[in-house]
């Protein structure tokens, strides 16, 4: 026997033992989950080994769990690949993976509860410390001469590592659980470990026995006929794969033989993950060749925008021996890949046209991610098909519309499909830049997410209808619409007038000086005095926004200033001017007019002007009513 060493754990993992042994959770029987599935992880890894690469193994591939009353002790024993000593330190002794780093973060952080917390992730090896006083791994690594060692901890501050005698230790890994007194009677019991597998491990890839009893029944259960798997089956499967506690929204099982054969369990899960947070990696379906597993959560199948959907693929086609590393450049590979997008966008249709309450759902839960797919050119057509804005003929918020439904409702003539992006339904709502939309009962999708505009940017049109900025909308071709809301029209301007209005132009221009391209009467507005319009029809003014934070420009962008001839404020202003060209109000108002502007275009960077001034206006304001009701 080798001599016993001392070490202590990383600073991570005995934070992570700490908050699990003092956790009140009450699942404590997902250690089992955790102990069985790494027990799986170490057989696939043999398989694939052997069957794979070619080599040769006479052991029977499987997990046998012991429980023994007496003792106090569950054992869990599989043939799997092993640690060796270097092995054993690494990964369990120090963080081995992102979600329990990440779970003891959020735990230090208190942002979730704990329990929610060990729910969602899997919490691996360590979970094993909320039901045992101490653990004892013996494992044999598959690799030539390697020697047989024993790890022990009470999962306080350190281990202690052995190296045994070669004789009498087979391949593979022997964890003996020593569970707290309290919690012995619970889990030192065949039945209830048996219930345990059967909930938690029932699609196991391997047979596992308790007590010598055969429990797991059901493998690869993507590869039986359709007709025979009951919708709990597929549940079960699905909850299996995921630990989500939830059904999956949708279920989709395919059997494809040309150009490729492949069979096909793919699910899309009720809730989606924060796409862009700490999720992200958790994607991918698991690749099998002829039931091997060659890689966990592949990304080359599927897409990222896709990354949503959950499950399995199993060919017979690539060869077993084939190197995870050259997956990616595989043609067979990409051909499967291409018939998975088509299959899971196609579903997607399936739904959006038989059930528009479940689209919802899953567009509710998936949708940021999935819009992400305006870069996949091959499959545009469908996916401009499947994506859903707010609009303004939404009731709310919540309201979703397609193009299609957009062009149902459409004004007889209207070649374009309008959209505005802005903060909220709210803020579009009031915006200056649609009223002519709203004057004339055209629809404007509404874009509250940056994404919606790179959307826009990329699909360009929809069978054959522009998708056109409304900002940017051609004044010729609205007013081709006749108006359905009439204002209070105001009187025409007389031609004397009109070239008043001309140098009272000029005049607000000059009083702007280079704050702004250009002064100039406006077509779009009914109910606002002025608005900013981009001088340019390139970007609009949220893409130019984001363009801004990127190139760190904080500057005001220089913008056209339109005025709205009609607007009382103006027509005041027009008399004023007409009485004296050089009253000072015309300066006023203007910059006025234009610093409010630029505050409802989020680019007002320092309010003391504008509410000096507005302060100032009041003052007078106020004296005039006051002096008006003596
Ligand atoms: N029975 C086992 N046989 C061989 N190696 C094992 C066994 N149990 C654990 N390991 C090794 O210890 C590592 C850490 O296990 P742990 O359960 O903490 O995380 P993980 O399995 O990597 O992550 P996850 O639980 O997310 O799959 C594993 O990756 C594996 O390399």
């Amino acid at each position: 026997m080798g001599k016993k060493t001392t070490h202590k754990f990383k600073a991570e993992v005995s934070q992570l033992l700490d908050i699990l042994v003092h956790s009140l959770y009450t699942n404590k029987e997902i250690f089992l989950r955790e102990l069985i599935s790494n027990a799986s992880d170490a057989l696939e890894k043999v398989r694939f080994l052997t069957t794979a690469q070619g080599g040769q193994d006479d052991t029977p591939l499987e997990i046998r769990i012991e429980a023994d009353k007496d003792a106090k002790t569950v054992t869990v024993t599989d043939t799997g690949v092993g640690m060796t000593r270097d092995e054993l330190m690494k990964n369990i002794g120090t963080i081995a993976h992102s979600g329990t780093a990440e779970l003891t973060k959020m735990a230090t952080e208190g942002k979730e509860s704990l329990d929610t917390l060990i729910g969602r992730f899997g919490v691996g090896f360590y979970s094993v410390y909320m039901v045992a006083d101490e653990v004892e791994v013996t494992t044999r690594s598959i690799e030539p001469g390697a020697k047989p060692m024993v790890w022990t901890s009470d999962g306080k501050t350190d281990y202690k590592l052995q190296e045994l005698e070669e004789d009498g230790v087979a391949r593979g890994t022997r964890i003996v659980v020593r569970l707290k007194d309290d919690l012995a009677g619970q889990f030192a019991n065949a039945a209830h470990l048996k219930s345990i597998i059967k909930k938690h491990s029932n699609f196991i890839n391997f047979p596992i026995h308790v007590d010598g009893e055969r429990v797991n029944t059901v493998t690869a259960l993507w590869r039986e006929p359709k007709f025979q798997i009951t919708s709990e089956q597929y549940a079960e499967f699905y909850k299996f794969l995921t630990y989500d506690a939830e059904d999956p929204l949708d279920t989709l099982h395919t059997s494809v033989d040309a150009p490729v054969q492949f069979n096909a369990l793919m699910f899309i899960p009720k809730a989606g993950d924060d796409p862009f947070g700490m999720n992200r990696e958790n994607r991918g379906l698991d690749l099998y060749v002829r039931r091997v597993l060659i890689e966990k959560q592949n990304k080359d199948l599927l897409p990222e925008y896709l990354g949503f959907i959950k499950g399995v693929v199993d060919t017979e086609d690539l060869p077993l021996n084939i190197s995870r590393e050259t997956l990616q450049d595989n043609l067979l590979l990409r051909k499967i890949s291409s018939t998975l997008v088509k299959q899971a966008l196609d579903n997607l249709e399936k739904i959006a046209r038989d059930d528009a309450d479940r689209y919802a759902e899953f567009w509710r839960a998936h949708g940021t991610l999935f819009k992400a797919g305006y870069m996949d050119f091959l499959n545009k057509d469908k996916f401009a098909r499947l994506v859903r804005f707010n609009s303004s003929a939404s009731e709310n918020a919540e309201g979703l519309t397609s193009f299609a439904n957009y062009l149902s409702r459409a004004r007889e003539g209207q070649k374009e499909i309008y959209y505005a992006y802005g903060p909220s339904r709210e803020a579009l709502g009031l915006s200056p830049h649609l009223e002519v939309f709203r004057k004339k009962g055209i629809e404007v999708l509404y874009l509250f997410e940056p994404i919606d505009e790179f959307v826009m940017d990329a699909l360009r049109d929809f069978d054959g209808h522009a998708l056109v900025a409304a900002e940017h909308a051609d004044m010729a071709t609205l007013d081709g619409f006749e108006n359905l809301e009439r204002d209070q029209e105001a009187a025409p301007l007389s031609d004397d007038q009109k070239t008043t209005l001309d140098r009272l132009l000029a005049r607000i221009k000059e009083a702007l000086g280079e704050s702004v391209t250009e002064v100039r009467v406006s077509r779009r507005l009914s109910g606002s005095p002025v608005c900013l319009a981009n001088p340019d029809g390139n970007v609009t003014s949220s893409m130019d926004k984001i363009m801004r934070v990127i190139s760190k420009d904080t500057s005001i962008p220089k913008k056209v200033l339109e005025v709205n001839p009609d607007h009382a404020l103006v027509r005041n202003m027009l008399t004023i001017f007409e009485q004296d060209a050089d009253d000072p109000f015309i300066g006023q108002a203007a910059n006025q007019l234009f610093e409010s502007a630029l505050l409802l275009e989020g680019y007002l960077t320092d309010p003391h002007a504008l509410v000096g001034r507005v302060q100032d206006l009041l003052t007078k304001s106020s004296g005039w009513y006051v002096d008006s009701r003596k």
